[in-house]
């Protein structure tokens, strides 16, 4: 998304520091009054010292930092309640909406925003937004109260539903300015966040008196800039359940596999963790690690391996791993999109199923006997459900920090913790880069060392030499010449060359000869994919990408 920072919001701090800030409501509108904080004469809070946040309190990007380049570090504003106030609590008409898929935590972030406003601003008009962001336009709102709030954090989804698609930026700014709504709290993904921007924006160009903040959900945990994001942690704890089963179901049997589906659309880390928590698991299989199934280094030989050393296996798969394998084994098919315009995955659980279960039916001798392959997708039971204790504590501080900043007057800003500490971030800053998997940190290297899976880093060369047989036996069957790009292939020089088995119609085993070309591009149909590594072409670095930027690193 091209949106930038907006001019003047970036703040030269002494020594260098840089201030990231978000924006304010009295950039556009400068006179407004302010009000005092009536935090300051509530029992719980006035006792506590040092409960406001300074003015100028901010916190920093890194913490981890080469102490000969400390000039030029980023900060974010801190979260927190203010002195001042800027929204007369009898005079605040706020509404929630929750945008995009589920995620556990929902329904406590819901409630949380409700009862904070209520209890802590004495704020009496909140509105929930039915059905995401088509919601403002096509349907009633639902009051809220602590009343109507108070349980519903035992229960997964979300009270106000949700949805894909039906962003129309002016239907949904001309409800909000027809229903006087002036604080407006949108829970949701990268797609939701970029809608929360342009809503922002069109308030801006009305000169509304609106402030718009953003709660950012994900379970893929994609979101850049925040620690994590809310019921990723729960996500996690649920898939050791299906783990375990795929454990207990492939151990009870003689070359027994379990395969286990985990979400994850480009971002593997519901899949890492849950393999790093649970040591059960031999391979885990994520969209930042193209793999290739066939020859040296592939996950036949490894599964293979694996199987004569335990008899069984456990498989972790992300679901938006090896889509650009799949594509291509599939020839064409259509590229389809959900109502939001995000891609729909090809399954690759169904297909490594498929896949493991045929090339060791007919291809592999030395088993004697058959494959026993169990696969669990419990990608949808993993996220429906209520968010754990520490996920809902942390759903609590999201929600208080979103109303003491809405309150304040700052909007147009996600909420979210940046090295254990709540802060502001201008919207634009988390959405135009996603997070993914840095390969090259330290977690996704305990990962592998406790698997001792394939790294597959002869993907490209695999995938090249895939299409190049494919090519030659397609110009050999229309009986035409072989065209001259392919019969002109450079030649292979001895060190490059490594045998790759595959099986051939009759299931019996060739062995072929690739040519390691690290250069090779990569064309799949109609999708996209990240040339040096296969990876579907998204906007933030990517592993394998030599300029790639990975200023995230794990402790
Ligand atoms: N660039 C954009 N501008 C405005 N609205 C957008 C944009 N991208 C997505 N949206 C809207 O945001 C809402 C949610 O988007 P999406 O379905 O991509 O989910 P998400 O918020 O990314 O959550 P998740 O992917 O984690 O489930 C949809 O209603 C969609 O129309
Ligand atoms: O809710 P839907 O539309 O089935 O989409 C599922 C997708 O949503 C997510 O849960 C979040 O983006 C992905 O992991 C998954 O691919
Ligand atoms: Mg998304």
């Amino acid at each position: 998304m091209s949106i930038d920072l907006e001019p003047g919001k970036i703040v030269k701090g002494a020594g260098g520091a840089i201030l990231e800030d978000v924006p304010h409501i009295t950039d556009w509108l400068p006179d407004l009054p302010t009000y005092a904080n009536p935090l300051k004469y509530h029992p719980a809070y006035a006792a506590v010292r040092q409960y406001f946040v300074e003015e100028n309190d901010v916190v920093a990007k890194d913490v981890v930092v080469n102490v000969n380049r400390t000039s030029g570090a980023i900060y974010f504003r801190r979260a927190g309640p203010r002195d001042k106030i800027y929204f007369k609590p009898e005079d605040v008409k706020a509404c929630i909406v929750t945008c995009g898929g589920l995620c556990p935590g929902l329904n406590t972030v819901i409630r949380e925003i409700v009862c904070g406003l209520w209890t802590q601003y004495g704020v009496r008009e909140i509105f929930g937004i039915i059905g995401g962001y088509r919601g403002f336009y096509c349907r009633n709102t639902i009051d809220l109260n602590p009343k109507v709030v108070n349980d519903i954090h035992k229960r997964g989804g979300t009270i106000l539903r949700t949805s894909r698609g039906g962003h129309e930026t002016s239907k949904i700014v001309d409800s909000i300015e027809d229903r006087g709504i002036n604080q407006v709290y949108i829970i949701g993904g990268d797609g939701t966040q970029k809608g929360a921007w342009a809503i922002h924006k069109e308030c801006v160009k009305r000169s509304l008196e609106v402030v718009v903040a953003g709660i950012p959900k994900t379970i893929d945990n994609d979101i850049d800039i925040i620690d994590k994001s809310f019921g990723f942690d729960t996500a996690v704890e649920e898939a050791q359940r299906a783990i375990n089963a795929a454990h207990v179901e492939a151990g009870s049997a003689q070359n027994g596999i379990g395969l286990v589906k985990l979400m994850g659309r480009y971002s593997g880390y519901i899949a890492m963790y849950a393999t790093l928590a649970s040591r059960d698991v031999d391979l885990c299989l994520i969209p930042e690690v193209p793999f290739y199934l066939e020859g040296p280094g592939g996950l036949y030989e490894f599964v293979d391996q694996r199987l004569h050393e335990s008899g069984h296996m456990v498989i972790v798969v992300a679901e938006g791993a090896g889509q650009e394998l799949i594509a291509e084994s599939m020839g064409s098919h259509e590229n389809l999109v959900d109502p939001s315009g995000n891609p729909l995955l090809l399954d690759v659980g169904l297909w490594l199923s498929q896949n493991l279960k045929s090339y060791f039916a007919k291809a592999h001798p030395t088993f004697k006997e058959p494959l026993t392959l169990k696969y669990i997708d419990p990608t949808y039971m993993v996220r429906a459900i209520p968010s754990n204790a520490s996920d809902n504590v942390y759903c609590t501080l999201l929600a208080h920090s979103a109303i003491h900043g809405a309150m304040a007057g700052y909007c147009g800003f996600t909420v979210g913790p940046v090295n254990n500490r709540h802060c502001y971030i201008p919207i634009p800053r988390v959405v135009s880069t996603q997070r993914h998997v840095n390969v090259a940190d330290r977690m996704w290297a305990r990962l592998l060392s406790g698997t001792n899976q394939p790294d597959f880093l002869r993907y490209k060369v695999v995938m090249e030499e895939r299409r190049r047989t494919k090519a030659l036996k397609q110009a050999e069957s229309k009986e035409e010449n072989v065209p001259e790009q392919i019969s002109k292939s450079p030649p292979v020089s001895p060190s490059q060359n490594c045998p790759l088995t595959d099986v051939d119609s009759n299931g019996s085993n060739v062995t072929k000869q690739m040519k390691d070309d690290s250069t090779a591009q990569i064309s799949t149909g109609d999708r996209q994919f990240f040339p040096a590594t296969g990876y579907p072409l998204v906007t933030s670095p990517v592993p394998g990408d030599p300029t790639a930027n990975f200023d995230q690193e794990t402790p």
